[in-house]
């Protein structure tokens, strides 16, 4: 018998097939790289394998979103009822079994196999010859998304395994589509969202009687509520809450929403200010009241004539200054230091404080008259761990702000937002505030991720547990400064390592409004964080410093404080 003519037969066909399958796949790669959407290019890819190699019918099926079924997402050659009724559960008939095991599957004859469950297409609608099926698994990495399969006559001169073969190569290119497509999705319901949620933010932002205050929650509609129902009166208002929680700006705001809104708004914090200055600040002084008083000056209450006057941290107020205080609400005149004269004051006085003034008074440090004057309405504003959904909103505004102040276009990584909704804040809106300017500081590639997050706020950690732990110094503690004004702090922060009696920081994280860290001792353990920052900036100690929230100049003092090798830097 003469093979010769079987052989040359068997090599031609092999040669075409070959020729076949490189059309096929350069034809599918381009439709890949041109196709917007995977419709196309894995329709188009269907397309060729039945025109190019006789695979007909051929299916993509991928798990449904509701139930994990598999159902036929892309096709070629299939009816939409034929479409339609191709649902398997995992494991079941051929195609869910290739989905469960993530092994191919041969059916050299579809009539002999008992598996075969006919169920998208009936054997009439199929040519009368033998008919195989092939599926083969669609991975991403280890896992199975979904089935690849074909019909094709058993009888042909292609080899069945060549079909296998390229069936398992196309299977990687639909892989890859879905998988880019899974991505741009994603990444597009995250920016759709975190477009309206900046959009609501903004909303909120032009609100019309909220000047800017933002927030949905019930304590902060039922806060606006109440301010808008005193603004225009006469009526003491007494904000409270911890530091941080807005108490100055809903001051501006019921100021704004009063008919003083034109007249100045005036606001002093009375913890910031050592108490042998305060008298002079509120009240003024008369030229030679004291040594260098060369001229005569006029007070904040005189200056906040007509509008209103913002006293922050009343509880920190002495009883000498209490009882001028109830003068002028009781009389609306003041005295400057050193003056004889009753000086007429038209001025509206908004208090605040952190401190439960009831306590301040049964302890007998506070007057029980004045607290009756300041307390006709007291409007409490309550931490931010107790406002649901207003970390959201105001994390976006703060990212929005922080861009522009900067100039960066920086989004949130996926889960950054839920991880600043779990954290408890204990420096509340102005807390939130820093971390997000100070994460758009760091961010590599205009994304803030979870771990810059997580660092940043491990970092507000060790703060915090230092002031708790700081008001009485420690062995290794050192004054970072002798005179705290030299480093641009405020009085409060420099009272700290005066003789002065210490002034209570509110719930431990006082943030001064320039955004940098208030003065803290130097503590051995900042070392680490320095390190890891500077790690994080390449060296750049600019960037580092503001990585921690401190000025570089107090970040170069607590590098040398420490001993740290300034070659640390490459600055
Ligand atoms: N509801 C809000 N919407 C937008 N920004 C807010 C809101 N509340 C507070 N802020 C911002 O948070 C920061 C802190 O607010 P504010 O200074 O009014 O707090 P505070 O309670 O007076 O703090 P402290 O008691 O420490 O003085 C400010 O930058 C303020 O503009």
């Amino acid at each position: 018998m003469d093979y010769s003519t079987d052989v040359n037969v068997n090599k031609n066909a092999e040669s075409d097939a070959g020729a076949s399958d490189l059309t096929v796949l350069h034809e599918s790669a381009k439709l890949i790289g041109q196709s917007a959407t995977p419709e196309i290019a894995i329709s188009g890819t269907l397309r060729l394998m039945s025109q190019m190699l006789g695979l007909n019918r051929g299916r993509v099926l991928l798990p449904s979103a509701i139930n994990d079924n598999l159902q036929i997402r892309y096709s070629y050659g299939l009816r939409d009822e034929e479409r339609r009724l191709g649902i398997y559960k995992i494991g079941e008939g051929i195609t869910g079994s290739v989905m469960k095991s993530g092994q191919p599957a041969v059916i050299q004859n579809i009539d002999e196999e008992q598996n075969y469950l006919f169920r998208a297409v009936d054997r009439e609608t199929l040519p009368d010859d033998v008919v195989a099926f092939i599926a083969v698994p669609i991975m991403d990495g280890n896992s199975t998304i979904g089935v690849l399969a074909a019909h094709r006559l058993r009888m042909r001169p292609r080899a069945i395994d060549s079909d296998l073969m390229i069936l398992r190569i196309l299977s990687t290119f639909i892989a890859q589509i879905i998988s880019i497509n899974n991505l741009i999705k994603e990444r597009t319901s995250y920016l759709q969202e975190e477009n309206r949620e900046l959009k609501d933010a903004l909303q909120n932002k032009s609100g019309e009687n909220n000047h800017g205050i933002l927030g949905e929650s019930q304590a902060v509609r039922d806060a606006l509520r109440q301010i808008s129902r005193v603004a225009d009166t006469v009526v003491t208002v007494l904000l409270t809450g911890e530091s941080g929680t807005g108490k100055e700006r809903f001051s501006q705001v019921l100021h704004l929403n009063s008919s003083r809104r034109d007249q100045p708004f005036v606001a002093i914090n009375c913890a910031a200010i050592p108490e042998q200055l305060l008298e002079s600040e509120l009240f003024g002084h008369e030229r030679g009241a004291f040594t260098g008083a060369s001229a005569s000056k006029k007070g904040k209450i005189e200056l906040a004539s007509g509008g209103t006057l913002f006293l922050d941290e009343i509880g920190d107020l002495n009883m000498e200054l209490q009882s001028k205080l109830l003068r002028i609400l009781e009389n609306q005149v003041i005295q400057r230091v050193g003056g004889v004269k009753d000086i007429p004051v038209d001025v509206r006085i908004i208090t605040a404080t952190h401190k439960n003034l009831q306590e301040a008074v049964n302890k007998g440090t506070f007057r029980l008259d004045l607290f009756y004057r300041l307390n006709v309405f007291p409007i409490h504003l309550p931490p931010l761990r107790e406002r649901a959904g207003d970390v959201r909103i105001l994390a976006s505004h703060f990212l929005l702000s922080a861009n522009t102040e900067y100039s960066r276009y920086t989004v949130f990584d996926k889960g950054v937002m839920e991880r600043l909704e779990t954290y408890n804040w204990p420096g509340n809106i102005r807390q939130l505030e820093n971390v997000i300017k100070r994460s758009v500081l760091i961010s590599l590639e205009g994304i803030i991720t979870v771990t810059d997050i997580e660092m940043i706020l491990r970092q507000e950690s060790a703060i915090n547990e230092h002031l708790e732990a700081g008001q009485s110094s420690d062995a290794f503690s050192l004054p970072a400064f002798s005179a705290g004004q030299s480093e641009g702090l405020s009085p409060v922060q420099s009272r700290a390592h005066t003789s002065l009696p210490p002034v209570p920081q509110p719930q431990s994280t006082a943030y001064s409004s320039t955004q940098n860290r208030p003065y803290s001792w130097v503590r051995k353990d900042e070392a680490e964080a320095i390190e890891e920052a500077l790690k994080h900036t390449g060296g750049n100690k600019t960037r580092a410093a503001a990585i921690l929230g401190m000025t570089p100049r107090q970040f170069r003092y607590r590098i040398e404080k420490l001993g740290l090798p300034m070659n640390l830097s490459r600055e």
